[in-house]
């Protein structure tokens, strides 16, 4: 499902014209829709119904309060990276028994704080961290239930500043070093149970063959550990990649199944067949932590243009949003579809740089690309921005940063206020 369209010539997010949600709340505005969530979670959900499972969203995709609540009311667990993301599922009504916690710095406070709130496991990321874990919860009269993350050295065949399962990548521990791992935490450490295992290779992987590579080298290693130490679940991470280009279902009336040609050819069932004849027979909870398959699609960022500038090597078309609001094109030259609010009536294109107000030359958009003209005031909108986005967005350069609304058919929420200038300087103080 993909709730972002045309409709009587104005892009829409489900029932709610985008450029009335603009009007309303100013921009640049992150625009999410409800039931593409809903729907994303659902399909994963069922699609590994065949096994005893978990999806525990990784919150770190798009941790909004109005999304994790969104998701703990459909069942979801979470997967968390730091105190700050345990708290948010807190406070939004998630259940922390059904957490886990990834990570490779988690602090002695963060511990004590997952500890205290009973999650559902720690995902250990190195040995140093297990011996830290056993003397936190030693000192806190507690048995910490723990994973450990192995590293089994696949090549996840994504762009190398998200690629995780590789030995010179910092997660995890060596394939080769995880028995004896385990085999020293049983026998020297009483603080910890030996819970279950865990890997992530990386995201936005876009073909199923280094899940299935890893999985079968993992797999076998999971049904010896519940041999010996009786661990419970089998963690297969996240990494489920998104459709980024031609991501307007109108004109791909088949779009979720992805035929278009240049499309993931990776779709939830897709994904759930190929790996479900390796875990089914493991009797073993199989746990999932999808983050951009759930969010991903189901966001969109809306600015409007600034100024339209022709120079001789280019023309440049500045809008009210940049880097600090998403950053993936600038830090991992990722691509989002950029389309305008106003349906385009004719065929015409221009070649241009969309870019930001920041005073970065890696502040733009797209470059060189070949878009239907736009003018000063118009909208666009850059899609599947719901994962990734509002999440690693900053203040650099003392910009507040952007709304969130949530659209839930015809009704449009604000879940999050825009940052005033107020809001920039909170916290802070002049010397005395
Ligand atoms: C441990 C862990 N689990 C899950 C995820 C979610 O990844 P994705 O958004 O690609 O599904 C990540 C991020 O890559 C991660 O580091
Ligand atoms: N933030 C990255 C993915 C990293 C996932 C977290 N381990 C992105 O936008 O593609």
């Amino acid at each position: 499902m993909h709730s972002f369209d045309y409709e009587n010539g104005s892009l829409h997010c489900e029932g709610v014209d985008i450029a009335s949600i603009a009007k309303q709340f100013g921009t640049p505005t992150y625009v999410y829709s409800k039931a593409t969530l809903s729907d994303h979670y659902t399909r994963l959900d069922q699609a590994m119904a065949p096994v005893d499972h978990m999806v525990c969203y990784a919150v770190k995709a798009n941790s909004n309060l109005a999304v994790i609540n969104t998701l703990a009311k459909l069942g979801s667990g979470f997967d968390i990276v730091s105190a700050g993301e345990l708290f948010r599922v807190i406070k939004a009504g998630g259940d922390p028994r059904r957490c886990t916690f990834a990570g490779v710095g988690k602090t002695v406070d963060e511990l004590r704080y997952a500890l205290e709130n009973d999650i559902y496991s720690i995902n250990v990321e190195s040995l140093a961290e297990l011996e830290t874990i056993n003397q936190v919860a030693g000192d806190m009269g507690k048995v910490a239930p723990v994973a450990l993350r192995v590293n089994p050295n696949v090549d996840a065949k994504t762009h190398k500043y998200i690629s995780t399962g590789k030995s010179e990548n910092k997660f995890g521990i060596d394939f080769s070093r995880i028995e004896a791992a385990y085999a020293d935490a049983a026998e020297r450490l009483p603080n910890v149970k030996l819970h279950g295992l865990q890997m992530h290779i990386g995201s936005q992987l876009t073909s199923v063959d280094p899940f299935i590579e890893a999985v079968k080298k993992v797999a076998p290693l999971a049904a010896k550990l519940k041999e010996t130490y009786g661990i419970e679940f089998f963690s297969i991470g996240g990494g489920v990649g998104i459709v980024y280009h031609e991501t307007l279902p109108s004109g791909h009336p088949d779009w979720w199944t992805n035929d278009s040609p240049s499309a993931s050819p990776l779709t939830i069932d897709r994904y759930a067949a190929a790996i479900l004849p390796e875990l089914k027979n493991l009797g073993l909870r199989i746990l999932l932590e999808p983050g951009r398959l759930i969010a991903g699609n189901a966001g969109a960022l809306v600015t409007k243009v600034l100024y339209t500038k022709k120079g001789d090597a280019k023309t440049f078309q500045i809008v009210d949003s940049g880097m600090g609001d998403l950053i993936r094109p600038a830090l991992y030259e990722g691509h989002h579809d950029i389309v305008p609010v106003a349906e385009p009536t004719t065929d015409e294109k221009e070649t241009i740089d969309v870019v930001g107000p920041i005073c970065e030359t890696g502040d733009f958009f797209v470059q060189n690309a070949d878009l239907p003209k736009l003018e000063q005031g118009n909208l666009i909108a850059l899609l599947s921005a719901g994962a990734y986005g509002f999440t690693m967005a900053s203040n650099y350069n003392s910009r507040p940063l952007p709304a969130e609304v949530m659209v839930d058919g015809e009704q449009v929420h604000l879940i999050r206020k825009r940052q005033t200038l107020d809001d920039l300087i909170a916290g802070e103080s002049l010397l005395p």
